[in-house]
């Protein structure tokens, strides 16, 4: 028996398909070896440290080095082989790994293994002939689903979908050379999938063309899901090997797409902002989380019920909190609605939620019982306050090491913490809406967090399968800040002579999930409009004689505050920026009611309407809310770029093949980044969000180097860093 071993470690190697690498050339003599030596009776081919393979390097892609990786010669060189070749399957086989496993004639996995081809998901598809080989082994339906979505299934799936042998609990490379030995001499000709047909379905065009109307549905401009599907058709309209070729063109067309370097960035800057640093040099290397065993939640609002269900979803135990029964009840019923929802999604798998269980879940109105919690989340309305007010509450009430975290969506840490006898144990966890759903947690230090808490923070951000981001401290931090400039512009090319359904379909077409005022729509007007007034930007407190579109001596559009004013709150009153077919409706439809007071608006202030063409609206929102970003890094309020760009895909829509809005700008290049916000900003002299910020302007004048090499250029590092 010969063995060939697939490395996997830690992919330090160029290509990481296994057999392609290190010891490529060895592998592939080492199976011709086998192949000719008389001696040898079959093949078995595995992983090292019990995974098989995460396929390919993923740098290699975007590396000028690129070298023609040529995994495709060697999994025909294991498909042709004369003698039986199984493939042991433990931890991960995902893309080429996956792709060489194809190319064996048996393939045995453990129960545990996942298997994928997650290409997509880097803006690629599989280009070893995955494309090709895996609908004639499970089928056009199951294949394309596995190639479009890039998931990874478990083994259990892959038995059923018929994509492995065999699966086992205990040793899997025993197992697979056990079955080795029992097929030897047995024709290898119905094992080679390249000779397979792809199974016939009986209405497989129809099938196709909705298959590419679906996934051009959901991908938003993404390319790689659709020539996916054009991969996987030319599979099912062309012989094997004419199908390699369409798979290999393309391949070609989606690695120069830029799309595919920008998904690549975003695989890679999320791995990098878990590397985390703060004041005073802590660091994810030096700072140890403490354990969370039991966490409470107070405030059952949109907020607070989401995130309680995560918790659970966590296997934390969890005390909520409401303010009176009232609140509770309204509370406690959200909750278990969402978690049935959840346990229903769960069903069949091996994971359950046990919530019904009072010693996992606990609905209170008395402080007390938030006593023996590692780590309370406040999560009650907007106000500095109450807010203030709970968390004294909370410093008197829980123990000395209780981590207390806020929700806030913009407000100072610092003051927050300023009302507990322990700021070095209160953190910012700004969690997104629905907040079971968003994965992304911006966590805020404040100036006394300690490194123990905010590893603490990024812990449960792990626990609860969500992107921890660690940031500094500023009114919005960073993910808020960079949309005030952003939603500031969509309002003001509505006054200059836009229309909300104009604005929102530039910024859609580019890809953002829901455009600025169906968002806005969808969150509730009032919301933004008690912040104003509690800012005193509007409402009782506005000095009299303020200029109604004049703040502080910068320009100020008071029609979000028209319109709550009329009760217009958006969908939950069934009328805001659109209107919809109820209070609570969903769908939006243009509204001539709004196009009227528009028009009379700018009639009351003076101000001539004009055509406003799509590139100024996609510039004056996307290259505010960048410059605000070059102010966040030039403050010292995020690490680096990855951060910014990292919160912008995983909690406010943005379109991962765009890579987040600082990679953004730096494909469309910094000096046009900088030329046109100079522009906007002699036009609109009175906006700061348009004025260029210091640091863009350096970094065009040392010619706009790479993205990794921005935070370089900081002269001083800001004490928040
Ligand atoms: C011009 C004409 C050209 C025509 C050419 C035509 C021929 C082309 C032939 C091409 C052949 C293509 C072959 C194949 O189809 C392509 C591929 O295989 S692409 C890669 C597919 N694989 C993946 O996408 C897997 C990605 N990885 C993961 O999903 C996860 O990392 C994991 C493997 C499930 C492990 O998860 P975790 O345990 O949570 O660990 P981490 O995620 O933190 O990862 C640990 C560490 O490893 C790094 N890493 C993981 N996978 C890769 C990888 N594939 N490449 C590089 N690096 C990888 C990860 O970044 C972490 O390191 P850190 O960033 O923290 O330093
Ligand atoms: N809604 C969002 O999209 C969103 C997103 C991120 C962050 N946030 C932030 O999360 C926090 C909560 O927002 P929300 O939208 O869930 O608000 P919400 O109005 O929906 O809910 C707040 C809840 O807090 C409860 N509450 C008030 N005082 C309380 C007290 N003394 N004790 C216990 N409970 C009390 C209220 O009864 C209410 O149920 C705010 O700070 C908000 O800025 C909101």
């Amino acid at each position: 028996m010969f063995h060939a071993q697939i490395p996997f470690d830690r992919i330090p190697h160029q290509f990481k398909s296994g057999l392609l690498c290190r010891s490529s050339q060895s592998e592939k003599d080492g199976l011709k070896k086998a192949d000719a030596d008389p001696s040898v009776k079959a093949v078995m081919i595995c992983g090292e440290n019990g995974k098989f393979s995460a396929g390919a390097d993923i740098r290699g892609f975007s590396s000028p080095k690129r070298h023609g990786v040529a995994l495709s010669p060697i999994v025909s060189l294991i498909e042709s082989s004369e003698k039986p070749v199984v493939a042991a399957i433990e931890g991960v086989a995902l893309g080429g790994g996956l792709e060489v496993a194809l190319g064996c004639h048996y393939r045995v996995a453990h129960a545990k293994a996942r298997m994928g081809l997650p290409e997509v998901t880097i803006g690629l598809l599989p280009g070893a002939e995955g494309t090709q080989r895996l609908p004639r082994l499970i089928g056009v339906p199951a294949a394309l689903d596995m190639i479009t979505t890039g998931k990874h299934i478990p083994a259990t799936e892959a038995l059923k979908l018929g994509l492995v042998d065999e699966i086992v609990e205990e040793n899997t490379i025993e197992a697979a050379i056990r079955l080795a030995n029992k097929v030897i001499g047995q024709p290898l000709e119905p094992r080679r999938l390249s000779l397979k047909p792809v199974p016939k379905l009986p209405n497989m065009e129809a099938f196709l063309r909705e298959a590419l109307v679906k996934v051009k549905r959901q991908a938003r401009g993404c390319l790689a899901p659709e020539l996916c599907v054009q991969a996987v058709r030319a599979a099912t309209e062309r012989p094997f090997a004419e199908g390699v070729r369409r798979e290999r063109e393309l391949f070609g067309l989606l690695l120069s797409s830029g799309q595919a370097q920008a998904l690549q960035y975003a695989f890679f800057a999320e791995r990098a902002v878990r590397r985390w640093a703060a004041p005073g040099g802590a660091s994810w290397s030096s700072a140890a989380p403490q354990p969370v065993r039991k966490a409470a939640v107070i405030g059952l609002g949109t907020m607070g019920r989401g995130i309680v269900t995560s918790l659970v979803k966590a296997n934390i135990p969890v005390v909520a909190l409401e303010q009176d029964l009232e609140y509770l009840n309204k509370g406690r019923k959200a909750v278990m609605l969402l978690l049935e929802r959840e346990a229903m999604k769960m069903e069949g798998g091996a994971q359950t939620l046990d919530f019904h269980n009072p010693a996992r879940l606990q609905f209170t109105v008395d402080f007390d019982l938030l006593c023996d919690v590692d780590l309370v989340i406040e999560a009650v309305f907007e106000n500095m306050a109450l807010k203030k007010e709970i968390f004294h509450k909370l410093s008197k009430i829980c123990k000395p090491g209780a981590l207390l975290c806020t929700n806030t969506s913009a407000l100072n840490i610092d003051e927050i913490a300023s009302a507990t006898n322990r700021p070095q144990q209160v953190i910012g966890t700004h969690f997104f809406s629905p907040a079971h759903v968003m994965r992304l947690l911006e966590i805020i230090y404040g100036r006394h967090t300690s490194p123990t808490a905010i590893a603490t923070a990024m812990q449960l951000a792990k626990a609860l399968k969500k992107v921890g981001v660690v940031v500094g401290n500023c009114f919005g931090f960073v993910g808020n800040r960079m949309m005030f400039p952003y939603v500031q512009q969509a309002v003001f090319l509505l006054e200059e002579g836009s229309r909300p359904e104009a604005v929102d379909q530039v910024l859609e077409d580019f890809g953002f999930k829901i455009g600025p005022f169906r968002m806005s729509d969808l969150a509730g007007l009032d919301v933004g409009w008690r912040s104003r007034k509690e800012q005193g930007l509007t409402g009782p407190s506005l000095a009299a004689g303020t200029p109604a579109r004049q703040r502080h001596g910068q320009r100020y559009s008071p029609l979000p505050d028209l319109l709550c004013e009329q009760g217009r709150f958006g969908q939950k009153t069934g009328k805001g920026w659109y209107q919809y077919e109820r209070a609570g409706g969903r769908t939006a439809t243009p509204d001539p009611w709004l196009h009227d007071f528009l028009s009379q608006y700018r009639d009351t202030h003076g101000i001539q309407s004009r055509f406003i063409d799509q590139e100024e609206i996609l510039e004056r929102c996307l290259f505010s809310l960048i410059n605000e970003g070059f102010a966040i890094l030039a403050e010292g309020i995020a690490s680096g770029p990855e951060h910014l760009d990292v919160i912008y895909i995983n909690g406010y829509g943005w379109p991962k093949h765009r890579g987040g809005p600082m990679f953004y700008a730096s494909t469309v290049g910094l000096p046009r980044v900088l030329a046109k916000l100079q522009k906007y900003s002699e036009a609109h002299p009175d906006v700061p969000g348009l004025r260029p910020n210091a640091f863009l302007k350096k970094l065009v004048a040392v010619r706009s180097p790479p993205l990794k090499e921005w935070m370089s250029y900081l002269s001083h590092q800001s004490p928040k860093l």
